[in-house]
């Protein structure tokens, strides 16, 4: 955020030094061995500092670093500032500096602790107020359609961040969620999402909320637009719509003309960036489901983890020290990727919320004072929930040449003790083995022992396990709302934390325009095969291809 290349900085040339001179004696099984307090020197819990309790462990012990390591990454984000930039963005100075914005997702989770003067922010409360009047009325089925019925489903029509965190956020706390209230999420442009999920909804009883930031989002809007036809088409009159229909955007002019009454219309800011947002009005779909108190504990669970990212030295920081441990293997082993792995099928949307998240922030190959990088950015993200992918992608992680950090995250307790908890007791174990099977492998020595003599050579290479493969487990008693809360924040921390190191702008998204603009082009162009200008000769000949197989 300084702008100045992360490799300049001297602790990064230290870095490189230590990397070169130590990554082959950095081995999980030996540093284990040498130091029987590694668990403890290597793990923090973490307590929130006010509202609701939240508990959990991070263990970061099974990460191939020594004591001097994080001491020398710690320093890498003393001389990037994190503490400064950090603080800024507290205070609410522009740190987006290429739409001078400032970001305040913070300040939507803001209760009475940072003082922040952005104008909007006196408004949150009123805000909130009117989703907790909106979501109790619906909920009550004192909200009616418009033949009197109750509301029994929602369709949040949005896409990126105005989809993907409610989505999430409704998967993971569906054990606090309204049985008979039904939410259904329509992203995509393809018709086929919006046709199939209106086949599900009655028009009596179905409300449509219309999530964008912008509003003027062409997936959303044209989503919105089939399905206001569909609406009207049983309804009849357009006075009906504003029973069935509301907004959560910044934009009051775009949602006024769309036919949305401002009264139904609820506020945000444009220092919410959009894949921070399930925190402000693009929110609604989630009070609506898990009602508004638990919506109001998920934001309290967050503002404790920003309490304890302000308050808490660097060396016991928690986002800090996932961001460092990251930036280790991403910047200094070159890896690739990171695996988010969440031994709970509530959090099966976590990781593409967060592929959103991390990787449109960090995505960047500039810095904010516009030079090219020469070293890598952010990670890819990727992951799916515990054990589905054990039987998928896990032999490359285990076995495969690529070095994938992974974090591994899991309640001691489910929602779910089905069979006497047997089901959870399973797939903990399994949440226990995989960081264990990749951090120590097994070694030819191991299978040699286990197979007895007699076998191919090739046999018993292949059933070695390298190990060494490092990994953070993150453990906390239950999927709460008010846990969940925190752990987003965990992330979005870490994610500002290495965008800060890495000096570039984690809160604006340039790179999803170009494909926009030209899809615009090429729509203008597809009624006939004339029409299509100024591409290659692949664009033009797959263009071509569809003009001549089309069936409309
Ligand atoms: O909420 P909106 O304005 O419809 O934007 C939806 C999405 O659009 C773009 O892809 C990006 O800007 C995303 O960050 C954003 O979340």
């Amino acid at each position: 955020m300084s702008g100045l290349p992360a490799s300049e900085y001297p602790s990064w040339k230290r870095l490189q030094q230590i990397y070169s001179s130590e990554h082959s004696r950095l081995i999980l099984r030996d540093l284990f061995a040498q130091d029987p307090a590694r668990f403890s020197k290597f793990s923090k819990e973490y307590t929130s500092p006010s509202g609701p309790d939240v508990t959990f462990l991070l263990d970061y012990s099974k990460n191939l670093i020594t004591g001097p390591i994080v001491d020398a990454l710690l320093a890498l984000a003393r001389e990037a500032q994190v503490e400064t930039f950090r603080d800024k963005m507290f205070a609410g100075e522009h740190i987006n500096t290429s739409e001078d914005r400032a970001v305040l997702h913070v300040a939507l989770r803001n209760f009475g602790d940072f003082k922040i003067s952005e104008e909007g922010t006196d408004q949150v409360a009123g805000v909130l107020e009117h989703m907790k009047s909106f979501s109790n009325a619906v909920r009550s089925g004192e909200w009616k359609g418009y033949t009197g019925k109750t509301i029994d489903t929602i369709v949040n029509i949005g896409i990126g961040g105005s989809d993907l965190g409610p989505v999430m956020v409704t998967e993971a706390l569906k054990a606090y969620s309204k049985r008979d209230l039904t939410a259904h999420f329509v992203s995509n442009i393809d018709g086929t999402h919006i046709s199939e999920t209106l086949r599900l909804c009655n028009p009596e009883t179905t409300l449509f909320i219309i999530a964008s930031k912008t509003f003027t989002t062409q997936e959303t809007i044209t989503n919105a637009e089939s399905a206001r036809d569909w609406f009207l088409a049983s309804a009849g009159d357009k006075v009906h719509v504003a029973k069935h229909f509301v907004a959560l955007s910044t934009n009051t002019a775009a949602v006024t003309s769309f036919g949305i009454d401002k009264e139904n219309m609820f506020q945000f800011w444009d220092w919410v960036g959009g894949r921070y947002s399930l925190w402000s009005a693009i929110g609604l779909s989630i009070a609506l489901v898990i009602g508004y108190d638990n919506f109001e504990e998920l934001l309290k669970g967050a503002h404790g983890m920003d309490q304890h990212f302000v308050k808490t030295p660097l060396q016991d920081n928690l986002p800090v020290l996932m961001a460092i441990l990251g930036i280790w293997y991403n910047d200094f082993y070159g890896a690739q990727t990171h695996a988010l792995l969440p031994y709970d099928q509530y959090l099966h949307k976590f990781a593409d919320y967060f592929q959103q998240g991390d990787m449109e922030s960090n995505g960047k190959s500039v810095t904010k004072g516009g030079q090219r990088v020469n070293y890598q950015t952010g990670p890819i993200i990727w992951g799916a929930a515990g054990t589905n992918g054990q039987h998928s992608f896990y032999q490359l992680v285990h076995q495969g040449t690529k070095l994938i950090p992974a974090d591994f995250i899991a309640p001691a307790t489910t929602h779910n003790p089905i069979a006497n908890s047997k089901h959870h007791r399973i797939l903990l174990s399994n949440f226990f083995a995989q960081p264990e099977a990749l951090a120590f492998g097994k070694t030819e020595e191991e299978v040699r022992k286990e197979l007895g003599p007699g076998q191919t050579e090739a046999l018993y290479k292949s059933k070695v396990f390298e190990g060494n493969k490092p990994s953070n487990s993150l453990m906390f008693p239950k999927l709460t709302p008010a846990t969940l809360g925190a752990l987003i924040a965990l992330y979005e921390h870490k994610i500002f934390v290495q965008g800060v190191i890495w000096g570039i702008n984690s809160f604006d998204q340039m790179g999803v325009e170009l494909g926009k603009v030209l899809a615009k082009k090429i729509l203008a162009q597809l009624g006939k095969p004339g029409d299509v200008q100024g591409h290659d000769s692949s664009t033009t000949g797959v263009i071509h291809y569809y003009q001549k197989h089309r069936q409309e």
